[in-house]
C-alpha cells in the first residue's frame, strides 16, 4: 500500500491543509499534518456555534461506520498554549488513497480561541510517536502507526514547498521529488517526538560551525525554533535587525537583504534560502518592518524545526524496521 496527498499553504505558509475523507459516506476535512504532536482531532458537530468560523465539520452521526468508544476523552496542548479536547469515535480514515477502517477520530467539544480564528484548519493530524497520544483511558494509535504494516516501506514523507502545493506521501519514497542521496539520522523517540541532531550551522560568510544541537522535526510549526545565541549570530548580519521585546522575537526592515542559513544532518549540508527567512509583515498595517522565520527556541532544551526549514527539503519520516527510527533529508 501506499499514497499521496496534496498539501497547501496557508497565506504565508502558516500551515500546510492536506484533505483527508473521514466516515461512510466520506466527509472531507482539511487537516494540518503535524510530526510534532499524535492526536488526529477534528472539529465536529459537536462544538458550541460559537467556537465556529467557516471551518468544515465532522458529524459522526452521519457516517454509518463512525462507532463512539465508550467512556474515552482526549485533551491536548501545543506550545503555542492553545489547546483542544472532546470524545471520540472510530471511524474510516483515508489519506491519499492509503485508508484505514477504525482510526480514533478524536472529535473536538471544546477548542481554544487560536482554532476558532483558522478559518480553514478543520484540525490535525498528528505524525509524532503514538506515545503521546492524549487518549484515556486507552491510549490510541496515529494513523501512521495504524496504517504501517500495510505500507509498502515504513516512511512517510514531506515535500513542502515555498508558497506553493506539496505532498505528504506514506509507504514510499518517490524518487522525482528529490535529487542527490538522502542521509539518514538517529531519532530519539523517547518524548514522542522526532528528535535529531543538527550537526552544525553557518550562514552568510561565516564558515560552518560543527557545533550540533538537538531538534525536533515539526511539520505543524510555522518557523524554525533554533538555540538563542545562534538566532542572534545570525541576525548580527541583518542590518536594522532587533529583538520585538514584546514579541521575544527577531524583527527588521522588510528591504533587509537575509543571508541563507545553512544547517548539517550528519556530513550533509543543507540550505534555506534567505528569502524563506524574510517571513512576513510583523503587522499589516506596518509596510516596513519584517518577521523572521529564524528565531530563538523557549530554552525547552531542544530546537523546533518547523516548516521554514522543512520545506528547503525533503523529509523521510521512516519508523525503521527492527532499526531504530529515523528521519532523512535530501536537497531538492
Ligand atoms: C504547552 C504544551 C507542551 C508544549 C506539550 N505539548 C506538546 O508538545 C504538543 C504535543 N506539541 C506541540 O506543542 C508542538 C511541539 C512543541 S515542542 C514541546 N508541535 C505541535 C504544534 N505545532 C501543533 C500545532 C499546530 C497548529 C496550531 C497550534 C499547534 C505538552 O502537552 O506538555
Amino acid at each position: 500500500d501506499s499514497g499521496s496527498a496534496k498539501t497547501t499553504p496557508e497565506k504565508d505558509d502558516l500551515e500546510y491543509l492536506t484533505p483527508v475523507s473521514i466516515g461512510t459516506p466520506p466527509q472531507v476535512l482539511n487537516l494540518d499534518f503535524d510530526s510534532g504532536s499524535s492526536d488526529l482531532w477534528v472539529f465536529s458537530s459537536e462544538l458550541p456555534q460559537s467556537s465556529v468560523s467557516g471551518q468544515s465539520l465532522y458529524d459522526p452521526s452521519k457516517s454509518s461506520t463512525a462507532e463512539e468508544v465508550q467512556g474515552a476523552t482526549w485533551n491536548i496542548s501545543y506550545g503555542d498554549q492553545s489547546s483542544s479536547n472532546g470524545i471520540v469515535y472510530r471511524d474510516v480514515v483515508n489519506v491519499g488513497g492509503v485508508e484505514f477502517k477504525s482510526q480514533a477520530v478524536e472529535i473536538a467539544t471544546t477548542v481554544s480561541s487560536q482554532f476558532t480564528r483558522d478559518t480553514n484548519n478543520d484540525g490535525l493530524l498528528g505524525l509524532a510517536f503514538s506515545s503521546i497520544n492524549t487518549v484515556q483511558p486507552q491510549q490510541e494509535k496515529t494513523f501512521f502507526d495504524n496504517i504501517l504494516s500495510n505500507l509498502d516501506a515504513p516512511v512517510w514523507t514531506a515535500d513542502l514547498k515555498y508558497h506553493a502545493p506539496g505532498t505528504y506521501d506514506f509507504g514510499v519514497i518517490d524518487k522525482s521529488k528529490y535529487t542527490g542521496d538522502i542521509t539518514y539520522t538517529d531519532v530519539d523517540q523517547s518524548d514522542g517526538f522526532w528528535m535529531f541532531d543538527v550537526a552544525g550551522y553557518g550562514f552568510g560568510n561565516s564558515t560552518f560551525k560543527a557545533a550540533p544541537f538537538k531538534g525536533i522535526a515539526d511539520t505543524g510549526t510555522t518557523l524554525a525554533m533554533i538555540p538563542a545565541e545562534i538566532a542572534g549570530a545570525y541576525y548580527r548580519q541583518v542590518k536594522g535587525a532587533k529583538l520585538d521585546s514584546q514579541q521575544g522575537a527577531y524583527v527588521f526592515p522588510c528591504d533587509s537583504v537575509l543571508p541563507d542559513f545553512i544547517f548539517g544532518v550528519g556530513n550533509a549540508r543543507y540550505t534555506i534560502p534567505g528569502k524563506f527567512i524574510n517571513y512576513s509583515l510583523l503587522d499589516e498595517s506596518d509596510p516596513t518592518t519584517c518577521f523572521g522565520g529564524l528565531q530563538p527556541d523557549m530554552g525547552i532544551g531542544f530546537a523546533i524545526l518547523g516548516d521554514i526549514l522543512l520545506k528547503s527539503t525533503f523529509v523521510v519520516f521512516d519508523a525503521g524496521t527492527e532499526s531504530t527510527p529515523r528521519l532523512g533529508f535530501a536537497k531538492k
